[in-house]
């Protein structure tokens, strides 16, 4: 009996070559950021939701923390207000605030949790006022060595996993705005105050809290570049180390990113990746295939991320995040 050539053997040999890595990563929690500069375009948006579908069908425990800049931008442009970045962060007042609130989680959640939940009863959307799950102090912007007010800001001090795990557990995939209740203010008429935080911040804080395998942040550039803008050379791989040695140099959408994957790395977390959101299932490229893209932060430790010690090496429940100046400024 002659053997066929059948035509979709090369898809068989896709699915061997994510074997090794569905067999690393099964079981383990990956956090994805998904930025607001990278959910721009309806087919990105759509394969993105594909992705992290596939990645919990394949046995892994994905948790969602998007960001939405633009879009909050965008809204306070209509309305307008004014909105202005210092190192990085919305200077954000009281009123700019409930526009946030109401963005990333009446706006830019929603519409995540409805893509995601196309394939399924999976996404679970919630902000890190729920169940406690971020609570933060007022966070000033350092300008030249200057403590700045930038308003309703805040730092993420305390995290509780608890809600997330159980949704986790229970097969469902958290959507996460990054939003916290207030630690370090007397709960009003209406409760506590909330703060603004970065959502990179956030994804790299809520990455180490759970003691992920990977936190993924998705961005609109190809990776960390050597030495942007003068050259769109992609640097692949770094160590912790080699990253405090370039984080004075980057420029500020890249400062939280970079500064995110290190507390995480620092944290137990076992690598942290910068990728390019433009390209569809880069999350399935970075996790299942061999070459990888972006840009990929590991530990010190000379045996690379094989050698790491297992994550969790922070408490996964009640964690008090060590949110020093020198990480996050
Ligand atoms: N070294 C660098 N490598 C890559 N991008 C950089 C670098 N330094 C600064 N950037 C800028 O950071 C931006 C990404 O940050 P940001 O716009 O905040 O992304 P997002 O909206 O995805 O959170 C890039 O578009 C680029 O303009
Ligand atoms: C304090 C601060 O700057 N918060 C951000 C929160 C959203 C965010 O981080 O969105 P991206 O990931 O799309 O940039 C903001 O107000 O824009």
């Amino acid at each position: 009996m002659s053997t066929r050539a059948h035509t979709a053997l090369p898809k068989a040999r896709t699915l061997i070559e994510a074997l090794p890595w569905l067999t690393r990563h099964h079981g383990r929690t990956v956090v994805v950021k998904f930025g607001g500069n990278a959910m721009v375009d309806e087919e990105l948006k759509a394969a993105f939701a594909q992705d992290v579908v596939f990645l919990r069908h394949a046995g892994l425990r994905p948790v969602v923390v998007h960001g939405g800049g633009p879009q909050i931008s965008a809204q306070l442009d209509r309305l307008g207000m004014q909105s202005e970045f210092k190192a990085g962060l919305r200077v954000t007042t009281p009123e700019m605030m409930d526009v946030v609130r109401m963005v990333l989680a009446g706006q830019v959640q929603r519409e995540l949790v409805g893509l995601l939940n196309q394939h399924g009863p999976f996404a679970v959307g919630m902000t890190g006022e729920d169940a406690h799950l971020f609570a933060a102090t007022r966070r000033f912007a350092d300008i030249d060595g200057e403590r700045v007010d930038i308003g309703r800001v805040g730092d993420i001090t305390e995290i509780d996993t608890g809600a997330i795990e159980a949704l986790l557990d229970d097969g469902r995939i958290p959507v996460i705005s990054s939003i916290a209740r207030s630690a370090d203010e007397p709960a009003g008429a209406a409760g506590p105050g909330v703060y603004n935080v970065n959502a990179d911040t956030a994804a790299a804080a809520l990455a180490a809290a759970l003691g992920a395998e990977t936190l993924m942040v998705l961005t609109d550039v190809e990776g960390l570049y050597a030495d942007w803008p003068r050259s769109d050379d992609v640097i692949s791989r770094l160590t912790v180390s080699e990253l405090d040695r370039l984080l004075p140099e980057l420029a500020s959408g890249m400062v939280p990113k970079m500064e995110g994957c290190r507390y995480a790395v620092r944290h137990g977390v076992r690598t942290a990746r910068v990728i390019d959101g433009r390209v569809p299932h880069s999350i399935l490229l970075e996790i299942f295939t061999d070459e990888g893209i972006g840009t990929m932060v590991v530990p010190d430790d000379p045996g690379g991320p094989d050698d790491a010690p297992e994550p969790g090496g922070v408490p996964r429940h009640r964690t008090k995040t060590e949110a020093t100046e020198g990480d996050r400024a």
